[in-house]
Formats: C-alpha cells, structure tokens, sequence
C-alpha cells in the first residue's frame, strides 16, 4: 500500500460537513507592551474547507508563524476567534497536527518511541498505536528505521518522522510552518512529491506556510498572499491544476500563472520570494 493509500485509510470513515474545517474571522494579534505595541495581525479572515489545501506565502515577518501558532491553540489572539469545526480554538488538540520547520524529536527516544508519544500522552493502547505507526514509517519510506536514534536520520528522514508523528493523532488538520524549508533542493522537491500524494488521497486539511511561491503553487488548492506586517490577505489565488500534481505539473502554464499573480505582490512590495 502506498503511503497516501494508507492516510486516505486513515481518514477514510470520517463524515465532513460543508462547512469550514478551520475559520480565522477577523483575527487580528498585537505583540509588545502598550507602550510599545508590535501589531502582528490585522483584520484577517480565512477558511479553510474539510479536505482543503491552503498555503500561505509573504514577506518576512509578517504574522504567518503567528496566524498558524494561533490556529494550533498555541496563542489566543488579541482581535477576531479562530475555529476549528465551529469551536473555538483555546487550546492544542488532536485534530490539529503541527508540523514545524525543524522536527523536534527527543534525542534520547528512538523513533518509534519519538512518533507514538502523542498516543502515549493520550493514553491510546500502545501496541495499536505502535502498529500504526509502524505502517505509516513504511509508508513514507522510514521502513527499518523505527529503532534508530534521531541523530542518525537525515533532515528529510526527521522531518518524514515529524509528518507521520503529527499524523498519530488522526488531525483533521495538519498545520505546516515551512516544514521543508531545512531542507536542501532535491529532498524538498521529493518531499512535496510525497504532501503532495498525502494530501490528494487524505482527507485531512492542510495550511501550509512556506517562503516558496513555487512550492505554495505546486502543493495548494489556493495560495493566500498576505501583506507585509501587519499582515492581512492581500489576495487568495484559486491553483485550477488538476491533481495529481506530478513533476510535469512544474511545466504547465497554469503553475507558471499563479506564481506570476503571486509574484507580482512581492514585486510591487520591493520585496523577493
Ligand atoms: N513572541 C513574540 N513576541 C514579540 N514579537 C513577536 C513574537 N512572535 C513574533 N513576533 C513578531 O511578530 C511579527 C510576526 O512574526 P511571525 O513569526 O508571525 O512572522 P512570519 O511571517 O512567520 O516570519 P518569517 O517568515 O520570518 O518566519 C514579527 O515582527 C515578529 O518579530
């Protein structure tokens, strides 16, 4: 079975309703003190389908981090809500996975041991959890390496560990900070092949931040573009490429269009990708 055969089975009995797995209405974060305020956020509103593949791109600093930190429990935000499935967002929870740049794994815990501690930290029966996991290291080509220490994995190998330990939990929602972005150019190339695949025959929902317009057009069903801090939508850009999205789709005049759209707001800015 391939590795998106396995995560559409993993998400295969879940019913989704039509209305958005993840909402930002009218989000708005301000860091600092009040005699020294940072607004890092401003007015931003932002859905997110069940099944949907968002990628976020601007320039640096402008609150993507803060948007997604915000989505996964992690910060309240000052203005607006954050909802996942018509709840409010409060706090971390299962179904919102998190994947950061660097995969932080426990050096001192093997794989196996690193990917089925969410499960451990709920209290799942852990022989289950560990067959599972299992299944799903073989599936993003880990097969072998569940015994083996952290620091003896390539960055690809980690991150590869960090995707299936973010997928433990069953997310509805998978929330990327530029998770390849560690990564040098051909692993990333192979990795977005591999999201890509996960996300076409998954059904989880993934926000993806990255500094790549490319990489945002290849992977995403809509690439939003925020403005320079404080960051707002300045456009969201509807990706009509057909899935699945293979090495060809590189050369195909609908991906040079919409990262040209994209592009465009960073040359107006004076800004690069
Ligand atoms: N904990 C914090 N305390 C104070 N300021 C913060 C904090 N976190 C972020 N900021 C500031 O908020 C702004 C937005 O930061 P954020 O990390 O969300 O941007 P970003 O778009 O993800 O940047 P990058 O692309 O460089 O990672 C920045 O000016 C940053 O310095």
């Amino acid at each position: 079975m391939s590795a998106a055969a396995a995560l559409a089975d993993v998400h295969a009995a879940r019913p989704d309703g039509a209305r958005p797995i993840l909402r930002f209405e009218r989000v708005g974060h301000v860091f600092g003190t009040e005699s020294c305020p940072l607004r890092a956020l401003d007015c931003v509103d932002l859905d997110v389908a069940p099944g949907e593949f968002v990628a976020i791109v601007g320039a640096s600093g402008c609150g993507k981090s803060t948007l997604l930190r915000i989505a996964a429990g992690l910060i309240s935000p000052r203005e607006g809500a954050a909802s996942f499935d018509g709840a409010p967002i409060v706090e971390p929870r299962g179904e919102i996975g998190v994947v950061f740049q660097d995969a932080v794994m426990l050096p001192w815990f093997n794989v196996i041991d690193n990917v089925t501690l969410p499960a451990r930290l709920a209290g799942r029966d852990m022989s289950a959890a560990r067959a599972e996991a299992e299944r799903l290291l073989e599936n993003v080509g880990l097969t072998g390496f569940s015994q083996s220490w952290p620091s003896s994995l390539s960055g690809g190998m980690r991150q590869r560990a960090a995707i299936v330990r973010a997928l433990m939990t069953k997310p509805r929602v998978l929330l990327m900070d530029e998770p390849f972005g560690a990564l040098d150019a051909l692993t990333r190339e192979r990795m977005n092949l591999e999201l890509a695949r996960i996300a076409e025959q998954s059904r989880v929902a993934v926000l993806l931040i990255t500094h790549s317009i490319a990489e945002a057009a290849f992977l995403a069903d809509r690439v939003v573009v925020m403005t320079p801090r404080p960051g707002r939508i300045a456009e969201e850009i509807p990706v009509p490429i057909p899935r699945p999205r293979t090495p060809k789709t590189l050369s195909s005049p609908d991906f040079a269009a919409v990262c040209e759209r994209a592009r465009a707001h960073f040359l107006e800015d004076g800004g690069s990708e």
